[in-house]
């Protein structure tokens, strides 16, 4: 993990008006080109996270540096941050809210008050990211809940942020609307993006990320997501599983077939690569 940290909470502490306190002198950090997933039990504060890492919350205590520059919460500060960081909330319906699809994906870049051949080209841009470009006409009220999200990820994307958080981006998808997803976040992440997503999945997070951050109430443990989603320990204080590819290492190896330090398996590939590797057959 010697990649360049980007965006960074340093010992940040945050609590509701009337709420409990969420975040208590948390370091935390999302470093360039790393895929990082974000786990936690329900009320674990990985939403109340994501947005104090975008801007849309501020510490009370710590700070937000992006790229060791402290974060400014005036107007200019802002309009730099979500430059940088963009956050796509879980339900795209706190989100959408233009008359069409590319009225609504235009919204952020016409705020940054770029030309309207600036404009168009990113919303272009975003729109054949997402797949969407044939909606591009569509009133947002029509859309399917996949298409909802489609779009709303398409509306940061065209923003051209070097952080795209997303908060649950694969909840509510049909299985090929997650596949159709995760092509399109290795498209983005191919292009430059670093992307920080938070699940529940510990399979796809898995499969999917480089890095993986436990939230729990000892604090966020972060770490290569192989070995973060082996802690049995911090998968319990974060009430998740195991991913079922580490529990078939588990077993595999209990009968002699995977060596002790092979890494478990990511995917059904993976595990027909080790056990053939193993076996020979
Ligand atoms: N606007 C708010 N006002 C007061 N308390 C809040 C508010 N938003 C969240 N909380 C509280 O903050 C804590 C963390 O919530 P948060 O939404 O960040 O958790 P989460 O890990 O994203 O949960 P989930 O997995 O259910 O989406 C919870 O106890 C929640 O009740």
């Amino acid at each position: 993990m010697s990649e360049p940290v980007l965006v960074a909470l340093r010992g940040a502490s945050f609590a509701y008006e009337d709420g409990p306190v969420v975040v208590d002198g948390l370091d935390f950090e999302v470093r360039g080109g790393r895929a990082l997933a974000l786990l936690g039990r329900n009320g674990s504060g990985k939403t109340t996270l994501m947005r104090l890492l975008s801007g849309g919350l501020r510490p009370r205590t710590g700070e937000l540096t992006v790229e060791g520059r402290a974060v400014g919460y005036d107007r200019k500060g802002l309009t730099r941050l979500r430059t940088t960081v963009q956050l796509v909330v879980q339900d795209p319906d706190d989100q959408l809210f233009a008359a069409s699809v590319g009225q609504d994906v235009s919204f952020g870049p016409l705020n940054l008050g770029l030309s309207d051949v600036e404009v168009r080209a990113r919303v272009d841009e975003a729109l054949a990211a997402l797949d969407i470009t044939a909606l591009a006409d569509r009133p947002t009220h029509l859309l399917s809940y996949g298409q909802r999200k489609r779009t709303a990820i398409a509306g940061a994307v065209a923003m051209r942020p070097r952080v795209l958080i997303l908060d649950e981006p694969t909840a509510g998808l049909d299985p090929d609307g997650q596949e159709r997803l995760l092509a399109t976040l290795d498209g983005l992440r191919a292009s430059g993006t670093t992307v920080v997503m938070a699940t529940h999945d510990v399979d796809l997070a898995l499969r999917w990320a480089d890095d993986a951050a436990l939230l729990t109430p000892s604090g966020a443990h972060t770490g290569p997501a192989a070995a973060m989603l082996a802690r049995t320990d911090l998968l319990g204080q974060a009430g998740l599983r195991l991913p079922w590819g580490i529990a078939a290492a588990e077993l595999l190896r209990a009968q002699g077939l995977l060596p002790a330090a092979a890494p478990g398996p990511r995917t059904a590939e993976e595990l027909s690569a080790l056990t053939t590797a193993r076996t020979g057959t």
